[in-house]
């Protein structure tokens, strides 16, 4: 049997699916393909962690039936954004689902004892970057499909005026960082290595339990040191002062769940010091953790009497005055950067800056040059690179520019996404080693009390297959490919002889292939950006994440309308839609007026893929059909300019479905291929083409006021679906296929 797996995930993308799916399910069904939901969403995943509890409320644990299947050939997966979720959201949803007659206990901030500390466990499992990991078994393939980048060209989307005497920059350490420290090691035989820790009195213990690694597998290891980030971020302070720019932090706390939490605490910890070395003791009393940020304090005051409160809050004020501005991320809510670990995210706030001129909100909703706090000189240095450019250049015309392609290093947990269950905030000073099952020291590094600690692993087999896809996609699109790779880093220079060792094992002839460190690579580029070239970036996965909202924000405007294949390493696929995240502000404007801006151009292109790989894969001639006439669709909604406008009064999320409906069974009656389909299409695509007025009034009558959905985390299905299906004219169409 043909079936598609749809995801139901969280926030914008969920609330999309709501309208989206019923069209999708009923036009599959006509050709015999089956699409089933799995629902993966933060809250889904929550209550899957608590079968015992729940009773006859225990749901199914669906993202590890997506993970296993993602193992197979069989997979077929349409993968939307989720929540990577931070521990006030985690927190927010499980509120949310005890309000809702969940039995769920509390999230145990400091666990006591063996319940607790089961309970902490489970919840953590479904905190951070908990669900891409586990579906991405295979490399990463992102790009702007063709008539995207003209549709692109044709309507380029308004871009801030860059100016040379811009004050924005980047700021990073210049040592203690992750990239001082990293160290990296080839294994050769297969096995498992151990991660020991000896305090400077000589006591040793295991950090976790034995790794297993493969032969050829790339290991590295690095810290950060606490104190020296610290310090960093004191100087960084009163640099901003002293120019008289905003300050602003950008990190991955969602996706690098543990190390960039932590990070991000000692910032909020150094900004706010003045405050919180006043008050230790009441702020410790009230369970204050940086690392959830400033708002975790705000949260936390009402439980203390008024004028402990009061007293607080005129410190904050006071401290406010003296220190540089906070680049805001609501300047009318007065949150700032540093509120909420999850609200400024660095693959996508570092564009949104560059994209408005280099500058961020102020306090006043003004633009203002900023200083960007990425302190770890890894991927610090391509953004500065952008800025330089942007300064000397101008800011990038999306009419002219060329594309930048990602084929990304991500299979198998590649590199630091798969570092979680091997990053540690270090308890005391010692050392920290990597040992194999011979005794032999692979990796070592001295570190204080505080540091963080991390191993990453990148698989033999991941490598090879990257560099294939890299190969396969320069020959597709004739273009040329750069590796971003740095001579300077252990782990990179690992990858440099293998990427070399790789490349032998294709016909490489005629093709263009380099290896630059990322600025260099960065810097030639963008020369040829400017110059309307095309070329794909072959990074790691980091450096795939960065760079797939970056290049798609500047060239499209928005990360929205990605192409973005996961092919499988076992032959499965996994599309996901574009490469941005589940946009909460979007939820926020369609709660307050009912009008949904989210544009689900990815879902659309994610679609045809999956229907051709089904094609492909199964022989299923109808869903080549499909696949076709989607494509033609998705054509006539680009030249018709029917994604969603910003504001109310124009057709939103719902109206685009509508018109993607409309062309794609218009495409479907006019193909030649299949006569039945086209037979059984044709009235529907009449039904719609008659009633396009009267489905469009429909859609825009219900614009400009509140609507209630029954909750954020878990909306309720009997007010979301009356909500995102306000045409009776068009459900009525959709019911008679
Ligand atoms: N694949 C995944 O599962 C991913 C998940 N995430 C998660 O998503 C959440 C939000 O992350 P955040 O950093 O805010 O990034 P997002 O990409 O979700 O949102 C940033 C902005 O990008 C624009 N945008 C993104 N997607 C669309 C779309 N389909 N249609 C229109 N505009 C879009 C919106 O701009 P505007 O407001 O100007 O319209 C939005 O406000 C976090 O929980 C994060 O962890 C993030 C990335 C990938
Ligand atoms: O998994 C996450 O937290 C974010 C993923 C992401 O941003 C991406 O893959 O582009
Ligand atoms: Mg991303």
């Amino acid at each position: 049997m043909s079936k598609i797996l749809y995801t139901l995930t969280d926030e914008a993308p969920f609330l999309a699916t709501a309208s989206f799916l019923p069209i999708v399910q009923a036009y599959a069904r006509s050709a015999g393909v089956v699409v089933e939901t799995r629902d993966i969403s933060l809250s889904a995943r929550i209550l899957a962690q608590f079968p015992q509890l729940l009773g006859e409320r225990a749901v199914s644990d669906d993202l590890a039936e997506l993970g296993e299947l993602a193992k197979t050939p069989e997979a077929n997966i349409i993968k939307l954004p989720n929540i990577s979720a931070s521990v006030p959201q985690l927190k927010a949803a499980i509120k949310e689902l005890q309000d809702k007659g969940y039995p769920l206990p509390d999230y145990p901030d400091a666990p006591q004892g063996e319940r607790e500390k089961d309970i902490k466990q489970r919840y953590d499992r479904t905190k951070g970057s908990a669900v891409n990991p586990v579906l991405r078994e295979g490399n990463s393939d992102r790009r702007a499909p063709a008539s995207v980048k003209a549709y692109a060209k044709k309507h380029p989307h308004r871009m801030g005026k860059w100016d040379a005497a811009s004050q924005s920059h980047v700021a990073n350490m210049e040592s203690g960082d992750f990239y001082g420290s990293e160290q990296s090691y080839t294994m050769v035989n297969p096995g498992n290595v151990r991660i020991e820790y000896t305090s400077v009195t000589g006591s040793s213990f295991p950090l976790r339990g034995p790794v297993p690694v493969q032969a050829g597998e790339v290991i590295d290891a690095a810290v950060l040191d606490a104190k020296a980030l610290a310090d960093f971020v004191d100087a960084q302070i009163a640099d901003a002062k002293a120019r008289d720019v905003l300050f602003s932090l950008h990190l991955k706390a969602t996706m690098m769940k543990v190390s960039d939490p932590i990070m991000f605490g000692i910032v909020v910890s150094r900004f706010y010091a003045p405050v919180l070395e006043k008050h230790p003791r009441t702020l410790a009393e009230i369970g204050f953790d940086p690392n959830n940020g400033i708002g975790d304090l705000y949260a936390k005051l009402g439980q203390l009497p008024e004028s402990q409160r009061a007293a607080i809050e005129a410190d904050i004020s006071a401290l406010y005055a003296q220190r540089p501005a906070l680049a805001m991320v609501n300047s009318d809510k007065g949150i700032t950067n540093l509120h909420v670990p999850s609200d400024v995210i660095v693959d996508a706030s570092m564009p949104a800056m560059i994209r408005d001129s280099g500058k961020m909100w102020n306090a006043q909703g003004q633009l203002q040059d900023t200083k960007a706090l990425i302190p770890d000189r890894n991927y610090s240095g391509i953004y500065q690179a952008v800025i330089d450019d942007c300064k000397e250049h101008g800011a990038f015309d999306p009419a002219t520019m060329g594309s930048v392609p990602n084929v990304g290093l991500m299979a198998q947990a590649a590199e630091e996404y798969g570092s979680h269950d091997k990053t540690f905030k270090i308890s005391g000073d010692g050392t920290v080693r990597v040992i194999d099952e011979h005794g032999t020291v692979l990796l070592q590094h001295p570190v204080k009390a505080g540091d963080i600690w991390r191993m990453c692993q990148t698989k033999d087999a991941a490598i090879r297959d990257w560099v294939k896809l890299a190969v396969t996609r320069a020959r597709l699109s004739n273009t040329p490919v750069i590796f971003w790779l740095d001579p300077r880093r252990d782990h990179d220079r690992g990858l440099v002889a293998k990427v070399a060792a790789y490349l032998n094992e294709h016909d490489t002839n005629g093709l263009d292939i380099s290896i630059l460190s990322p600025i260099r690579a960065m810097r030639q580029t963008l020369k040829r950006v400017r110059a309307g070239l095309d070329t794909i970036a072959a990074t790691g996965n980091v450096l795939r994440d960065y760079l797939t909202d970056l290049f798609p924000i500047m060239e499209l405007g928005t990360s929205a309308k990605m192409l973005s294949i996961v092919p499988l390493m076992n032959g499965g696929g996994l599309f996901e839609t574009g490469a941005g995240g589940s946009a909460p502000k979007h939820v926020q404007q369609f709660l307050e007026e009912d009008y949904l801006r989210w544009d689900s151009l990815g879902e659309f292109l994610a679609l045809g893929a999956s229907f051709e790989h089904l094609a492909n894969t199964t022989g299923n001639q109808t869903a080549q059909v499909l696949a076709d006439a989607l494509d033609a669709a998705n054509a006539l909604f680009l030249d018709n300019d029917r994604s969603p406008g910003r504001k109310l009064g124009t057709i939103d999320n719902r109206g685009s479905h509508f018109y993607v409906a409309l062309y794609w069974a218009q495409a479907l009656a006019a193909q030649t291929t299949d006569p039945a389909l086209a037979a059984k299409f044709a009235v529907l695509a009449k039904t719609l083409t008659d009633n396009e007025a009267k489905i469009v009034e429909e859609l825009i009558a219900v614009q400009g006021k509140p609507v209630d959905i029954g909750g954020y985390y878990q909306p309720q299905m009997d007010k979301l679906v009356p909500a995102m299906r306000p045409s009776a004219t068009l459900n009525a169409a959709l019911a008679t296929l």
